[in-house]
């Protein structure tokens, strides 16, 4: 059995995507055409040719602009449901899916509008691929903390079926602190909570994300290295980390994807997995961070398996499907 035959049969969840960053140029494309949306591009060939970048910032420029094609319920139905096919093609049998509400409510488009879109496609995804998913929604951190009490406050009518709040977009600058208050109240509503931290910005934003937002999971987290109480911290609490290997080397937090420290993390005991966070931007999705990973830097079978079943260790799973399921990765071939 080949490597990659194992990477695709192995069952897996996917904890760290961001449902606007699987936004295909040719869907993009197709819905500019729909809307009479003007695009900066000539070609899907052009959007592609597009993705490279600098940093994180210059990313995020790209992703939002892409994301004001989404107009209609229907667009974010398309969507969701174009990812969770392709999770059924990659064997991916849960996801945590992040949205970003403020990059459609500031273009006037309402939870209305993409709420029942996305829920239409999981619920196809659950009968059609028997794949479960739950949704983050993700607040905006370069926006204001009052902008995202405004964001918590829209969601109410949706509270069902978010299963956990989520921080992201421009780290540097906009520290976890900054939404201290808006996150006490999200967790006294029942929300499980997550932080990108420690992608660009130091392991101290990390910290913060633990002791004041209480988080559940650290999106990205890589810079945890530069910290050895960090580090030992993150392993006596097993605070999952969702690394995300593409985007790291298209965002240039890495220069070779042989430098990647995801294989030093999981060696020091941390609960790492892998997860391909923008996949059409950054040119791969999940299995293609795993086959990424095996070229780079060598990961075998065993290790392979050990990322798979912390995926659904770190999942908000509840504790009888997460043991069912890695026991199916365990046997699995
Ligand atoms: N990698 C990332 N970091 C921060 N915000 C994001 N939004 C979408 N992808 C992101
Ligand atoms: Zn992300």
């Amino acid at each position: 059995m080949s490597l990659s035959s194992i990477i695709k049969n192995i069952p897996k969840a996917e904890l760290h995507l961001h449902i606007e960053g699987s936004l295909t140029p040719e869907l993009m494309w197709r819905l500019a055409e729909k809307h009479s949306v003007s695009l900066p591009y000539a070609s899907v060939e052009e959007i592609e040719a597009a993705y490279n970048f600098k940093d994180l910032q210059s990313f995020l420029d790209l992703y939002y602009a892409g994301a004001g094609v989404l107009r209609d319920e229907d667009d974010f139905f398309i969507l969701m449901w174009e990812y969770l096919t392709r999770c059924a093609e990659e064997n991916i049998v849960h996801t945590e899916i992040m949205f970003d509400p403020q990059t459609h409510t500031e273009r006037g488009i309402g939870f209305d509008v993409f709420m029942p879109g996305f829920l239409r496609a999981i619920q196809k995804a659950e009968t059609e691929y028997g794949i479960s998913s739950y949704l983050i929604m993700s607040f905006l951190r370069h926006l204001p903390e009052s902008e995202a009490y405004q964001t918590l406050e829209a969601a109410k009518p949706y509270y069902q079926h978010i299963k956990a709040v989520g921080l992201d977009s421009s780290e540097l600058g906009h520290p976890p602190s900054k939404f201290e208050r808006v996150f006490k109240k999200a967790k006294s509503l029942g929300f499980k909570i997550v932080a990108h931290a420690g992608e660009e910005g130091p392991a101290s934003y990390i910290w913060e994300a633990i002791e004041l937002l209480d988080v559940d999971r650290i999106d990205h987290g890589v810079r945890c290295q530069e910290d050895q109480a960090l580090m030992a911290y993150l392993k006596e609490k097993q605070i999952p980390l969702t690394v995300c290997p593409l985007s790291n080397l298209k965002l240039c937090v890495i220069d070779d994807m042989k430098e990647h420290n995801i294989v030093q993390l999981l060696d020091a005991g941390l609960l790492v997995t892998v997860n391909s966070d923008d996949p059409t931007y950054f040119g791969g999705f999940l299995n293609e961070n795993f086959e990424a990973l095996h070229t780079a830097l060598n990961i075998d079978e065993s290790t392979i398996r050990a990322l798979a079943a912390n995926s659904f260790r770190a999942s908000f799973l509840p504790a009888e499907r997460k043991k069912a399921l890695i026991e199916q990765v365990e046997i699995a071939i």
